[in-house]
């Protein structure tokens, strides 16, 4: 990164001086790269199909595709950032002091605050050495301790939660580590795990989550602080907290009309919602305008691993249907599904059923893409965000209106 950060620099200061005034897009590529480009080039652990996580983080931090052997470097060095315990309070306070009915979200929230107490950027602050040089140092190392054990503390609330066990297991890569600490030791699922935290990392940084770090970020909040704030916004029902809304809008489909539903049961059933004011969780986006490619590589996921699940088989008439019903229906720009769709079908088939749960995993992978973010947020020394505001009155007095 030191030798990466000057050359990016210049580079963007250049940019922006002569191109600052164009706008862009480019749906969901990371660092150029497409989901399915992602999916083939990243290394993936021996005997596996999917991404290592860790390669995605690589690939977000220097631009460059890495080879196993670095990814490997990743996995040890968050290993080993991971074997310092976690503070007891913290401990305490998840699996003794929070109650059962407080959402996994804002204890996965709480947790990262505890958390805070290590911040190296924050001290480092307080004792007067940082500066614009040097701030992506402390930002890396809080970034890297942070998400080394991120899938203990995950894990943690949800183990205290469910009445788990973590399962004996020697997988040491990040995502194998997390499934292990789940209780998981299904092969497939770690495949599966892997797939779902790389995928989730981010898409671009305009999203409430990865914005919101970087907004908190602005401020020279630490990157506990920052992430911490994202959890917030990622827990919201039209962001990350489809991922359990979906599961549960079908499963009460399932409910009402039973496992087989007919065509015309779903299109019901749509409109139902529909009337009712409310949105199709997993329908729409607010920049994508087709198919969620990450619901399509789920999907082909789906498609090889479970392709009798009844779940699945569901998810994909509802597929059929609910673009139709959305177009008629008028007002979505998108009426097609994004990621949140099919998450909660493929952790459903492995065992994992605690859907109000699967918005952690959403926030584990979303570190990656969040903090790396922060990383370069700092290396860059971008300033604090504050966009104007002003009344409907002043406003209408300065258009004139
Ligand atoms: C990882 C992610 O965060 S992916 C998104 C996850 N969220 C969801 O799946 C929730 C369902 N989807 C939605 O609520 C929206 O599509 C969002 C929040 C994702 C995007 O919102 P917007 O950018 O405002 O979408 P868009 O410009 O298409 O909205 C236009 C209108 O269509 C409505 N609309 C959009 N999607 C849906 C939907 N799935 N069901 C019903 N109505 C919808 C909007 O509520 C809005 O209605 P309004 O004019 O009465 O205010
Ligand atoms: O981009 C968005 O607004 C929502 C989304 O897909 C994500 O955060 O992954």
């Amino acid at each position: 990164m030191a030798e990466i950060i000057p050359g990016r620099r210049e580079e963007i200061k250049a940019l922006k001086a002569e191109h600052g005034n164009k706008s862009l897009g480019e749906g969901i590529r990371f660092r150029g790269l497409t989901i399915p480009e992602c999916r083939e080039k990243l290394p993936k652990a021996s005997g596996g199909e999917e991404p290592l996580p860790e390669g995605l983080f690589y690939l977000l931090m220097t631009g460059e595709v890495p080879t196993t052997d670095q990814v490997k470097l990743i996995s040890e060095d968050w290993k080993l950032r991971a074997q310092t315990p976690l503070p007891s309070y913290l401990v305490e306070l998840l699996s003794k002091n929070v109650p059962k009915t407080l959402h996994p979200m804002s204890q996965l929230t709480m947790a990262v605050m505890a958390l805070q107490e290590r911040s190296l950027f924050a001290r480092a602050y307080g004792e007067g050495k940082i500066n614009k040089n040097n701030m992506w140092e402390y930002a890396f190392e809080d970034v890297n301790n942070l998400i080394a054990v991120l899938p203990q503390v995950a894990a943690l609330i949800y183990r205290t939660r469910y009445g788990k066990k973590a399962a004996d297991s020697n997988v040491s890569d990040w995502a194998g580590r997390f499934a292990g600490e789940l209780g998981f030791t299904d092969a497939k699922f770690t495949e599966l795990l892997r797939l779902y935290l790389s995928i989730h990392t981010d898409h671009e940084g305009g999203n409430v989550s990865a914005h919101t770090v970087k907004l908190v970020g602005s401020a020279l909040s630490d990157p506990y602080l920052s992430f911490a704030a994202g959890v917030n916004g990622l827990a919201g029902p039209l962001h990350g907290l489809a991922n359990q809304e979906v599961l549960q809008w079908m499963l009460k489909l399932r409910r009402e009309v039973g496992d087989s539903p007919s065509d015309q049961q779903i299109t019901d059933y749509l409109w139902t919602t529909l009337k009712a004011g409310q949105v199709v969780p997993g329908f729409g986006h607010a920049v994508l305008r087709k198919t969620d490619p990450r619901y399509l590589c789920q999907r082909q996921f789906a498609q090889k691993h479970l392709p009798a699940d009844p779940l699945f088989r569901l998810t994909s008439q509802i597929y059929e249907i609910a673009p139709r019903v959305l177009e008629e229906h008028g007002k979505t720009k998108n009426p097609w599904p994004n990621v949140d769709a099919h998450s909660g079908v493929l952790l459903q088939h492995y065992g994992l059923v605690e859907q109000d749960y699967y918005t952690v995993l959403f926030a584990v992978s979303r570190a990656l893409g969040a903090l790396s973010g922060l990383i370069w947020d700092r290396a860059l020394a971008f300033p604090i965000e504050r966009p104007k505001s002003l009344t409907t009155e002043a406003v209408k007095k300065l258009v004139g209106a």
